[in-house]
């Protein structure tokens, strides 16, 4: 089974506006409510492709209730631990600029942090988990670390797609692949990265590290693939730019759903850029004809 991890969901509350004014009365002209968070967003676009999988992570009150509604009406297994306070709402605003309120989360009990652990622990070497997002301010311990330390112990396949130390905590377990975007690659680095040539030094880092392979999203530009064999380069097709929350985690779902079904890497990868780029084209998450049709449009370099 592939179990996508969320220790930090969200409802993603997108609102569209035509002008934006700091301190003064906006009203937006649309409006859209989806259930976020980065490893939700993967099981979805991961459904979309048909690939199935179960959500994991913390869920509570009215959001968590919302969240649990429409992963269920997209026919997607949950197992979530219940808190007690409400999951976040991040208010992604589109007024031409996209600007992103995400909110620190809920309320994590030790308990709870417990039975999630043995969820874990009940994963085996023919499972895929992917952990993603931040993780909510109450739950103090280092979580990514001790997810990867039991998956070390079941055998259980390591994904990652979290900023700067959440990475690098993980890379010693040795995950399949970790995506950072670029602006996260900088910040793990620290410094600026200009070129692809930069791109790959930093990526064959994580490399050194212990990822087995390393994409980096680059958003409107692409994508850089590297791993030990093989150094790619995806040129994905100019668009109308709708919505880009959640393009990296569905960049995440397409890799995966590749390696899953088999695809060798150049096509996983092409799957992979395909679907943040529907994604960046929609209001929701990549829809599947636009995914096939952006699919016959991008094209893979090797660099
Ligand atoms: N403006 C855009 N035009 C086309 N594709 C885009 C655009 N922005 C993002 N994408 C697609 O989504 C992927 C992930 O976007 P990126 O912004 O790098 O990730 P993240 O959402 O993690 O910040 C990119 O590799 C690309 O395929
Ligand atoms: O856990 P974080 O880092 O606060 O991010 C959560 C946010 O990221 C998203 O998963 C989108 O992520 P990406 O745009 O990077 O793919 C939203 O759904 C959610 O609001």
């Amino acid at each position: 089974m592939i179990y996508t991890v969320t220790f930090n969901p969200s409802i993603d509350y997108v609102m569209f506006t035509n002008q934006f004014e700091v301190g003064e009365l906006n009203r937006a002209h649309e409006t859209n409510k989806f259930a976020g968070g980065k490893g939700i967003n993967v099981s979805r676009v991961l459904k979309t492709l048909n690939v199935n999988n179960t959500a994991t992570g913390f869920v509570g009150g009215f959001p968590g209730e919302f969240i649990k509604d429409a992963l269920a009406k997209s026919d997607i297994l949950t197992d979530f631990v219940e808190v007690q306070d409400d999951t976040r709402i991040n208010v992604k605003l589109k007024s031409g600029l996209e600007t992103e309120i995400n909110g620190p989360g809920p309320n994590i009990e030790p308990e709870h942090y417990e039975q999630f652990l043995t969820k874990m622990r009940r994963t085996n070497s023919e499972d895929t988990v992917i952990i993603a997002g931040s993780v909510p301010i109450t739950l103090e311990k280092p979580v990514y670390q001790e997810v990867a330390e039991v998956l070390k112990e079941t055998g259980a396949n390591l994904i990652v797609d979290a900023e700067k130390d959440l990475m690098k905590s993980i890379l010693a377990y040795k995950p399949k692949f970790v995506k950072p975007n670029k602006t996260e690659l900088e910040e793990i680095f620290d410094k600026q990265i200009d070129t692809d040539q930069e791109v790959i030094e930093c990526a064959q880092s994580l490399l050194k590290e212990g990822a087995q392979a390393v994409i980096v999203s680059l958003g409107g530009e692409g994508a850089i693939y590297v791993d030990n064999n093989t150094k790619l380069k995806a040129i994905v097709p100019n668009g109308q730019v709708v919505n880009t929350v959640g393009s990296g985690d569905s960049t995440v779902a397409g890799m995966v759903a590749g390696l899953e079904t088999g695809k060798d890497i150049e096509s996983a990868f092409k799957l992979a850029v395909s679907c943040g780029t529907a994604t960046a084209f929609n209001a929701d998450l990549a829809e599947y004809q636009d995914i096939e049709k952006i699919t016959s449009e991008v094209v893979i370099k090797h660099i």
